[in-house]
């Protein structure tokens, strides 16, 4: 006869497991929940100006837009205080001084359409401006603004002008650049993407294919007059010449040739009076930012920075001091560093997309070209690790993750996520799901193997 009133050994032993097992599963849970919610309660926000962190005290102004969750435009003063702070606008984009007086701003922004009606029949629709902002009155005029159908990838960027009337405009939704005098609100030039590159390259069409996120109207030099176009989705800057269209043997990177750039924003272009022609980029997905100068009719990178926190960077200007002004986006922060590569000023920002100092002109007129300062080159490789966030075995996952994934999927997911997931809490939420999922599958069976029941495949062979 069998004893049921006393446990087996084995029966013992298997509960014992059991029970440490859920002991360990309950830790990594909570320990994981514990992190998260830390982070969610506190950290850098920018959701209103009083949130808003105070920057460092430095020479001038600095006025810097987001786009993403939170569309805000922040102007500081030298000292640091607030002065201006607007996130009336979905999003915010590139912004720029206005000539001969810096404490006015123009700037691109859109305003997302949710709601059925004439300017939107089947929401979600686009409401893109240009806009000029005086800091200090705080008055803000709309100079031009145009409907459009889409959401996704449905906005202007950047626009750069020409003189008093006219200003040109990368205008992502069409895939094209135009001139416009925003007078008469008549588009007087354009210059359509596929009239030089194929549908094939880039991203769909027409969803989001090239991505114009950047333009330049070239003021100085033997290439005054043409025009600098960022085409981010075939990772290239191209130089447009009003009469002649594409200069072809001017363009700055090929497609998927991401050694040179991967999917950039922002590139400046600095006149051979500056020392160049050259060009300071943010190189985004490459998490870099990095200056080519033009050499016997070649590109040449001749500088870049990086450090271990860099992540997406928008946006980079030389300074007329020398020092480089970069917006680190999934950095959450705006930085400046200097010559030797040293971060000599900093402020937080939840998803900064561009800035500006503004009394040194409009991104990088008033810097020279890294070759003629000189500049220190900076890689991750050479110790440039700037990160003072912490390196616990949290912050350990979090930058294998990195390493692990690819660039553009920890982008389009640090993007989407609130602003006070990083690497870390990436890591522990990883940690977290992983181990309830694994503890829950453990769980049911157990169960199913306590109350006698049996899976089967629905489907068997029958043996002869
Ligand atoms: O806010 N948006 O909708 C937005 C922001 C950035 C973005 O990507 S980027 O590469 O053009 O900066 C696309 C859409």
């Amino acid at each position: 006869m069998i004893d049921r009133s006393r446990p087996s050994l084995a029966g013992v032993r298997s509960a014992l497991t059991r029970c440490r097992l859920r002991i360990a599963f309950a830790v990594l849970v909570l320990l994981s929940a514990a992190v998260v919610a830390s982070s969610a309660s506190g950290g850098l926000s920018t959701a209103s100006k009083a949130a808003v962190p105070a920057a460092p005290p430095t020479e001038n102004h600095t006025v810097v837009t987001e786009s993403g969750r939170a569309g805000t435009i922040t102007a500081y003063e030298p000292d640091g205080d607030v002065l201006y702070y607007n996130n009336t606008r979905t999003k915010y984009f590139d912004v720029d001084p206005v000539e001969d007086d810096p404490l006015t701003v123009e700037y691109t922004a859109t305003d997302t359409i949710h709601t059925a009606g004439p300017t939107c029949s089947e929401p979600p629709c686009a409401l893109n401006v240009i806009e000029r902002a005086d800091l200090e009155t705080g008055e803000v005029e709309v100079l031009y603004e145009r409907y459009d159908h889409k959401e996704t990838a449905g906005e202007w960027h950047d626009m750069d002008r020409i003189n008093e009337s006219h200003v040109v405009v990368a205008d992502i939704v069409a895939d094209q650049v135009f001139i416009v005098n925003t007078e008469t609100e008549i588009v007087e030039w354009l210059w359509d993407a596929q009239s030089d590159f194929s549908l094939e390259s880039g991203h769909s069409f027409p969803r989001d294919w090239a991505h114009i996120n950047d333009v330049e109207y070239i003021e100085r030099g033997a290439m005054a007059g043409r025009i600098m176009v960022s085409l981010r989705n075939q990772d290239q800057v191209v130089f447009l010449d009003r009469r002649e269209g594409l200069l072809e043997n001017w363009t700055l990177g090929a497609e998927n040739e991401y050694g040179t750039m991967y999917e950039q924003h922002n590139p400046d272009y600095v006149p051979e009076s500056r020392g160049g022609p050259a060009v300071v980029v943010a190189d985004s997905e490459n998490g870099r930012v990095q200056e080519f100068q033009r050499e016997d009719g070649e590109w040449n990178r001749t500088w870049e920075w990086e450090d271990d926190r860099i992540q997406w960077p928008r946006d980079a200007d030389r300074l007329p001091n020398g020092n480089t002004l970069i917006t680190d986006t999934h950095g959450n922060r705006v930085m400046e560093v200097n010559a030797s590569g040293a971060v000599v000023w900093q402020v937080g920002s939840t998803l900064p997309y561009d800035a500006e100092r503004l009394e040194t002109g409009a991104e990088s007129e008033g810097g020279q070209s890294a070759q003629e300062l000189g500049l220190e080159s900076r890689t991750v490789t050479d110790g440039g690790d700037t990160d003072t966030r912490g390196f616990g075995p949290v912050e350990f996952v979090g930058r294998l993750l990195e390493r692990v994934l690819p660039h553009r999927l920890t982008n389009a997911l640090i993007f989407v996520a609130p602003v006070w997931i990083g690497k870390g809490e990436a890591a522990a939420i990883a940690v977290g799901l992983l181990s309830g999922l694994t503890w829950a599958s453990l769980e049911i069976g157990w169960w199913l193997r306590e109350s006698s029941v049996r899976v089967r495949l629905p489907v068997t062979r029958e043996r002869e």
